[in-house]
């Protein structure tokens, strides 16, 4: 069991919803040392549940929602912005003032969480993204008033166990998370699927084309982790031989405008976010 685990030995976790960040993270935990008897999952339908009982047989599953509820300290509330009213309906009586409720909904805001949950009970905001599900994930987190010193390092530890974690002071922070690294996968992914034809068209064999952008994206990542007291621009420019094959490549994508589009980018995912929180609240 690692350290941060340890914390949470005696506590007990519970998901409502089964889904992609679900999956993710309770796999996390249990490759992390905590107990599959520990967890606590429910979804309405079996098909999820089933395949997740198969992979860690000592899982706690069910269809009622408020069977999970009543039986853990922490609860992950991991289902679609739109359906985290009613999924939480199923439990709206009982006193939760003693537990930790952790949103992993992206635009769902604490007030709306409060005026579902009740107004005193403790709500962490997070946002994780899928590369969880490899022990490589980033997780925004955000807590009201009500969440006490030691609910928060027990939520640090649910999530440093599938990577790495970062609180935020201000709440809509958490949209600004959701923009660099809640969707942030799927944005590389798209620059490496993009780097990956051009590769096919330029006449490599797709395997070979794949790998190589992969190292690439993953050698990238690791020397700016690595050298955190250099800026990233400084990595960029010692790629760059003047009037060489980068300095061609980045004034195209300059003339392209590149900074703008994902300027723009991010900001589309901000406001989204916004409009989630809109629908949430209805
Ligand atoms: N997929 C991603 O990359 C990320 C997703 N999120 C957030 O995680 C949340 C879940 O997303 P995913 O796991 O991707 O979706 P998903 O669709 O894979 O999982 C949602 C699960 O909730 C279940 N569900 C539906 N109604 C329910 C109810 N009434 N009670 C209990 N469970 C119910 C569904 O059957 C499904 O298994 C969303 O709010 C999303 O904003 C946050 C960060 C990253
Ligand atoms: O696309 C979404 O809304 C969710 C939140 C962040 C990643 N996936």
């Amino acid at each position: 069991m690692t350290d941060s685990i340890e914390l949470l030995s005696k506590a007990k976790v519970g998901f409502i919803g089964a889904g992609n960040m679900a999956a993710s993270i309770l796999g996390g935990l249990i490759q992390s040392g905590l107990p599959a008897e520990s967890i606590y999952v429910s979804n309405p339908s079996a098909g999820k549940l089933d395949a997740l009982k198969e992979k860690y047989p000592n899982l706690n599953i069910t269809h009622d929602n408020a069977e999970v509820a009543s039986n853990v300290e922490y609860l992950l509330l991991s289902v679609k912005p739109h359906i985290m009213s009613s999924a939480c309906a199923d439990f709206k009586d009982m006193d939760l003032s003693q537990k930790c409720a952790i949103s992993v909904a992206a635009g769902v805001t604490c007030e709306t969480l409060n005026t579902i949950l009740g107004a005193d009970v403790p709500v962490v905001r997070s946002m994780p993204n899928t590369p969880s599900l490899i022990g490589y994930g980033a997780t925004g987190l955000y807590a009201n008033d009500q969440v006490t010193e030691q609910q928060r390092e027990a939520t640090s530890a649910i999530f440093d166990a599938v990577g790495i974690s970062v609180w935020v002071e201000e709440e809509n922070l958490i949209d600004s998370v959701t923009a660099v690294s809640g969707s942030g996968p799927a944005h590389y992914f798209l620059f490496m699927e993009s780097v990956v034809q051009t590769g096919i068209e330029l006449g490599l064999p797709e395997a070979t084309a794949r790998e190589l952008a992969a190292q690439t994206a993953l050698g990238a990542a690791a020397m700016v982790q690595q050298n955190d007291d250099m800026d990233i621009g400084q990595l960029r420019r010692n790629v760059t031989s003047p009037g060489g094959t980068t300095a061609a490549a980045l004034d195209t994508l300059n003339e392209h405008k590149l900074p703008d589009i994902v300027k723009k980018a991010l900001e589309a995912s901000v406001k989204r976010a916004k409009e989630l929180a809109e629908i949430a609240n209805q």
